[in-house]
C-alpha cells in the first residue's frame, strides 16, 4: 500500500475521493460539504439516479455512476425509493447542468445538499470502474470542501479503518420502526402513485422491510396484492398475527450473513407454515441462508438496470434491474431448492424455488417494464399463489 505524501491541491479541486490503497482522485465537489466513508461500488444505469441514491440496498455505499451524464433530468419528489437517501455519496464524470425535464423541480446538487450527501464530479469513472473491475470494490472516503482544504492523511486513514461491508449488518438500521399498511401502486401522468393497494378482498402479503424499495410494494399491488410492511425484527409471532396469505421478505443492504438472529430463524418457521413465501435481493440471500445454503461476497458485485439473467427452466433472457455485493452459492444449495436463474456475466446464482414448499426468490428486482422480456412475471406468480 502506498502511504500519503505531502500534498498539494490541484487548482480548482472542491472535492477528493481517497481509496483505502493510497489513491487520490481529485474532482469538483457538489450536494452537501463533509466527508462520507464507505464500499465504492460502480452502477451501469444510465438513468434512475435518485432511486438509486435512495434505494436503502445501497446503505455503506458510494456510487460510481458509468454514465457520465448524471443529474440531466433533475430531481422530483416521485422518484424515490425512500424518503431520504440511504447511499452515501455519488461520483460522476461530468458536472451536473440545469435539468430538462417536465418532472424536475430542483436540480439534483441542490437535492443532494438538502439531504445532506457528498457528490464528486469531474472523475475519470471509466478508469474507477476498471480499478474496480480489476480489484475489486474498495473501501474509501468522498469528501466536499468548497475552500479546497483536505487533510488527505486523515481521509486515508479513516479510509483504512473502515471495517468493510463483509460482517456489517446494516438491515436493522434502515428498516422501519413499526407495521404500517402500503398504499401506492400504479403511476399516472398527472396523479403520480394511485392510493391503491388497502383494498379489502385482495390477498394479503405481509412484507418483512430489510430496507425495501418502494418499488416491490408497488410492484406488489399491480400484481393484486394488499401490503403490510413489518419491521426486519417483526417476530414469527407478530407475522402470523397479521393472518399473511403470503409473506415476502425485502431487498436491503449489508451483509446477508450478518443479520443474525432477527431474519433467518423467523424466516425458518415462516417456511413451515407452508404459506407461499417470495424472497427479492437480501431477502433472496436470507432464503438461501435459511434453507441451509452460504452467501459470499462478490468480486465486484452486479448494479444496474440492464442485467443478463438466463431462466433456466426454457433459456428465455431477462433484462433485469440488480443492486448486490453478496451472491447465494449455487453449490451450497440443499436438494430441496431448485436453482431457477443465472447470471449471464458470471454464471453465479440469480434464484431458486424450494420443491417442496411453495416459496421461492429471485436475486434481482423484478420491474414491471414493457417489453417481453421483464420479470414481473415473479410478482403475479407470488400472488396467484395465493388465490
Ligand atoms: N439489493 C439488495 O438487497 C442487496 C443485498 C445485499 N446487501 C448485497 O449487497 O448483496
Amino acid at each position: 500500500m502506498a502511504d500519503a505524501k505531502p500534498v498539494t491541491v490541484p487548482e480548482g479541486a472542491t472535492g477528493v475521493l481517497v481509496l483505502a490503497s493510497g489513491d487520490v482522485l481529485w474532482g469538483r465537489g457538489f450536494g452537501a460539504e463533509g466527508e462520507a466513508v464507505g464500499e465504492v461500488c460502480f452502477h451501469t444505469a444510465m438513468t434512475g439516479y435518485q432511486e438509486i441514491m435512495t434505494d436503502p440496498s445501497f446503505a455503506g455505499q458510494i456510487i460510481n455512476f458509468t454514465f457520465p451524464h448524471i443529474g440531466n433530468v433533475g430531481a422530483n419528489p416521485e422518484d424515490l425509493e425512500a424518503e431520504d437517501p440511504h447511499a452515501l455519496g455519488m461520483i460522476v464524470r461530468q458536472d451536473v447542468t440545469e435539468p430538462s425535464n417536465f418532472r424536475s423541480v430542483e436540480r439534483l446538487d441542490a437535492w443532494m445538499r438538502k439531504h445532506d450527501r457528498v457528490g464528486l464530479s469531474g472523475i475519470d469513472t471509466r478508469a474507477l470502474t476498471r480499478k474496480i473491475r480489476l480489484e475489486g470494490a474498495p473501501n474509501g472516503v468522498i469528501a466536499h470542501h468548497a475552500d479546497g482544504r483536505f487533510d488527505i492523511p486523515l481521509l486515508l486513514d479513516m479510509a483504512r479503518k473502515w471495517p468493510g461491508l463483509e460482517g456489517m449488518d446494516l438491515a436493522i438500521t434502515v428498516s422501519v420502526e413499526t407495521h404500517y399498511g402500503w398504499e401506492g401502486g400504479v403511476w399516472r401522468l398527472g396523479f403520480g402513485y394511485g392510493p391503491e393497494g388497502a383494498e379489502d378482498g385482495r390477498p394479503h402479503v405481509v412484507a418483512i422491510d430489510y430496507g425495501a424499495k418502494r418499488n416491490i410494494f408497488r410492484n406488489l399491488v399491480k400484481a393484486g396484492a394488499k401490503v403490510t410492511v413489518l419491521p426486519a425484527t417483526a417476530t414469527y409471532e407478530q407475522v402470523m398475527s397479521f393472518n399473511p396469505d403470503g409473506i415476502f421478505l425485502s431487498n436491503g443492504p449489508g451483509d446477508p450473513a450478518a443479520t443474525g438472529e432477527y431474519a433467518v430463524p423467523v424466516i425458518r418457521r415462516l417456511l413451515d407454515t407452508g404459506k407461499p413465501l417470495f424472497g427479492i435481493c437480501l431477502g433472496h440471500q436470507l432464503l438461501g441462508i435459511a434453507v441451509g445454503a452460504s452467501t459470499s461476497k462478490m468480486h465486484q458485485g452486479h448494479r444496474g438496470a440492464n442485467h443478463p439473467v438466463k431462466r433456466l427452466s426454457d433459456g428465455l433472457v431477462e433484462i433485469t434491474s440488480m443492486n448486490h455485493g453478496f451472491a447465494v452459492e449455487s453449490a451450497t444449495l440443499p436438494a430441496n431448492a431448485r436453482e431457477t436463474h443465472v447470471s449471464l456475466f458470471d454464471g453465479s446464482n440469480c434464484g431458486f424455488e424450494l420443491t417442496d414448499r411453495p416459496a421461492f426468490s429471485v436475486q434481482y428486482h423484478p420491474e414491471a417494464s414493457p417489453g417481453p422480456q421483464d420479470s414481473f412475471y415473479l410478482f403475479e406468480r407470488f400472488v396467484g399463489m395465493m388465490a
